[in-house]
């Protein structure tokens, strides 16, 4: 910092707190006693030095600087420009261009121009008049009709008095009476014979009036069709109709319901601004551009007050909200690059997050190139998000019942559909929404439990070691292909296509990863490999896809969930959460998934796909939906012979001779630190009777005799005793410790990892 000598008079703080620096001194006067607690100072007035003390005004503060040795400063006086610049260069013409580029309106509103919008206009305006038409067209007859039929033998009675004062001159007797009243014969016969002059001539023009209706209205009767008789009677009971209705009740009922301030005018803009104290007295907000209808909402671009930026107006969201009487989820905001306090709002109509996108596009879609964006959602306005999970690992976050499962699904559904892209998919939650993906992943597990001699975390572990070999292996093959098929050392859709070569595309799918990454006996080694696969996989085209219900620090910690470039959150449970899952600093960027509603299934935040960050409505793709997907799927991949590992029925390589430390890993609890061999043995024999089924037959010491000779090779020594079991023969017997097992399996894996 600066160092600053703190001088100047104690004075009060301006009301207005404009505080403009107007100047700045390079000289100032024999430097005042110093303040001892900050270190810069506002101080003095724009006055001469010698009127200094006391004469300050409000609005004309300086910054004070300390003595300077530059020579350049020498002969500048007050007042004058610190550092003027020494050439004036007038603005390139391009640059002229370019300013008058950025502040020209577009000839024709947006949704002219983009055929998203003007579709969604289209469907708009053909929604909302069928609707009133319809809404109408029922009640004419229903309601309208039978009202005006009723109301019309009042209009009859009103519409003759009202003739009837016309001729008979009733709106001059109130004169006529004053006359009277003040004993004024002169006026009273003036008005008088201008009364009788006007009745007389009134009462021929009725007498004639009434003559020709009702002949007229005996030549109709008599002579006109029927359709001509019906016209006049209708216009005849709609007169009289509308002339009875009662004032206070609408004859006609409103098609729509009016929302409070739903024409959204400047002045509720600059109230909202108001009461969610981003301006105050001195300074308000600007319209760079008129109010507009955006899609399904209003456009408003604003200026705030200098000073304030896009973060003070996100962090205002609700109270803005309030101001413009709508609710938090129809308010939008975006940062408009051109400066920092102006603020693009968008206001929906009502809160388009809660209307859900519909179903996936990949329906209908017979195959999908995985190297190029595919259809996943919509985004706020409609508009389709297109996403690509080429080179980047994507953290999927939100509480549970959200659609974290679904979303991700969905993504790995396009994979499926490109028959060249390899699929490893793993779910901790063991539920039923991955299982169709058998017919198409190269490896699979579900849940965390062992089953019929299957261990889904050990499966995991063999997928993700081999993995990381074949990305290792990736690496260096492909800096020494020759540079016509390689020109760039980096995978291309030719090489990922090529079988001989095998290098596919890759998506690695692990949903709830929590479970795994708790796993007491695995979750370290699978927390390594999924780091490594993160940060570096995706470089040769194996992309990582992680969800969990629990991003915090124990459940999935942050050296894993920060190697993700890209993150997409649905609700959550507070902004801190929000910030977890997509990244420190989000919240300031106006990316809180804590603002979702638990109606917005399948919503959430994305951001590090792209270069825009912003809300998806992912397309919905049931149970039943992923199954005919994955059939075609696995249809196009038999064609194209493509299906491999264990949806091809192929046995896992990996599984190696020392699967014995594996197997007692999975038949020990989760809190059992020390287990009796006897146990282990019968414990092993349950889970795989095949290979343990006679190591259960052994009597007594031979048990735990053969498991101390199976885990010898190991370095894992049985004899351990530590203390009494039930029966009092405690001393005698011998049991394993888990710490052992876990310290075996870590040695054996990094062998593995480093081979
Ligand atoms: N895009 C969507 N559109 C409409 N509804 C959706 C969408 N995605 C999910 N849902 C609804 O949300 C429900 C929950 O989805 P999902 O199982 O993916 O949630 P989850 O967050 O994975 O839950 P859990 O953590 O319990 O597994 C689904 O049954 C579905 O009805």
């Amino acid at each position: 910092m600066t160092e600053m000598d703190l001088s100047g008079p104690p004075v009060e703080a301006p009301e207005e707190k404009t505080a403009d620096v107007v100047d700045i001194t390079t000289k100032r006067p024999a430097p005042p006693a110093p303040e001892p607690a900050s270190t810069t100072a506002l101080v003095a007035p724009a006055e001469p030095e010698e009127t200094a003390v006391g004469a300050v005004k409000p609005g004309e503060w300086e910054a004070e600087l300390p003595d300077t040795e530059d020579p350049e400063a020498e002969g500048l006086t007050e007042g004058g420009d610190v550092d003027p610049p020494r050439e004036v260069y007038p603005p390139s013409i391009s640059e002229w261009m370019e300013v008058r580029d950025k502040a020209r309106q577009p000839v024709f509103p947006e949704w002219v121009k983009l055929p998203d919008q003007r579709k969604a206009v289209r469907k708009w305006a053909v929604r909302h008049y069928s609707a009133m038409l319809g809404y109408h067209a029922w009640r004419l007859p229903c309601v309208y009709t039978p009202k005006l039929l009723a109301y019309s033998p009042r209009g009859a009675w009103r519409w003759s008095s009202a003739v009837g004062r016309w001729v008979f001159d009733a709106e001059g007797r109130a004169l006529r009476l004053a006359s009277v009243l003040d004993e004024d014969a002169g006026t009273y016969l003036k008005l008088s014979r201008q009364r009788d002059n006007r009745v007389r001539m009134r009462s021929v023009i009725a007498s004639v009036a009434s003559l020709v209706g009702l002949t007229v209205a005996l030549l109709l009767w008599v002579m006109a069709p029927t359709w001509v008789l019906a016209l006049a009677l209708t216009t005849l009971t709609t007169g009289l109709g509308l002339a009875g209705a009662p004032t206070d009740q609408p004859l006609i009922d409103r098609a729509k319901v009016t929302f409070r301030k739903r024409r959204l005018s400047s002045d509720i803009v600059i109230r909202a601004h108001e009461v969610a104290k981003l301006t105050d007295k001195g300074q308000t907000i600007a319209f760079p551009r008129p109010i507009g209808r955006d899609g399904d909402g209003w456009r408003v671009v604003v200026d705030l007050p200098y000073g304030k930026h896009f973060e003070d107006a996100v962090k205002a969201h609700d109270r803005l909200a309030s101001g413009m009487d709508i609710a938090p989820t129809q308010l939008f905001m975006d940062k408009d690059e051109t400066s920092g306090r102006r603020v693009s709002y968008w206001i929906a109509d009502r809160d388009p997050l809660a209307v859900p996108s519909g179903k996936s596009p990949l329906l209908g879609a017979t195959r999908v190139d995985f190297w190029k964006p595919f259809p996943w959602g919509v985004d706020e306005r409609g508009n389709p998000v297109m996403v690509t999970m080429l080179w980047l690992s994507l953290l999927v976050g939100a509480v549970p019942r959200q659609g974290k499962t679904f979303s991700a699904r969905t993504i790995a559904l396009a994979a499926a559909l490109d028959p060249y892209v390899r699929l490893i998919v793993f779910d901790g939650k063991a539920s039923p929404d991955w299982r169709s993906f058998t017919k198409v992943a190269h490896r699979i597990g579900f849940g965390i439990v062992p089953r019929d001699g299957f261990d889904p975390v050990m499966r995991l572990i063999d997928a993700l070691m081999e993995l990381k070999a074949d990305v290792e292996d990736r690496y260096h093959r492909l800096s020494e292909l020759p540079l016509h098929i390689c020109p760039e050392g980096k995978l291309t859709p030719e090489i990922s296509r090529d079988k001989k070569l095998n290098m596919p595309l890759t998506l690695v799918v692990v949903d709830e990863v929590q479970e795994y990454l708790q796993h007491p006996t695995h979750g370290k080694v699978i927390l390594d490999l999924l780091v490594y696969l993160v940060r570096v996989a995706p470089a040769v085209g194996v992309s990582v896809l992680i969800s969990t219900q629990k991003p915090d620090d124990t459940a999935c910690p942050s050296v894993l969930r920060d190697q993700h470039q890209a993150r997409f959150s649905l609700r959550v449970g507070s902004w801190q959460v929000s910030d977890v899952v997509l990244g420190a600093g989000s919240y300031s960027e106006g990316l809180d998934a804590s603002k979702l509603l638990k109606s917005h299934k399948g919503v959430g935040l994305l951001k590090g796909m792209s270069d825009d960050s912003g809300i998806v409505r992912t397309y919905l793709a049931n149970g039943r939906d992923a199954d005919a997907i994955l059939t075609r799927a696995r249809a196009l991949r038999e064609a194209e012979g493509t299906l491999t590992g264990d949806a091809a029925g192929e046995e896992s390589t990996s599984r190696s001779a020392d699967v014995i430390l594996d197997d007692v890993a999975a038949v020990l609890g989760r809190s059992e630190d020390k287990v009796w061999s006897e146990t282990v043995v019968d414990r092993l024999a349950e889970y795989n009777e095949a290979v343990y089924g006679e190591w259960a037959e052994l009597e007594g010491r031979a048990k735990a005799d053969q498991l101390a000779a199976a885990l010898k090779p190991y370095g894992i020594t049985t004899g351990q005793v530590w203390g009494k079991a039930e029966n009092g023969k405690g001393a005698n017997r011998r049991g394993i410790e888990r710490q052992h097992i876990i310290d075996a399996i870590t040695q054996r894996n990094k062998k593995r990892g480093d081979s």
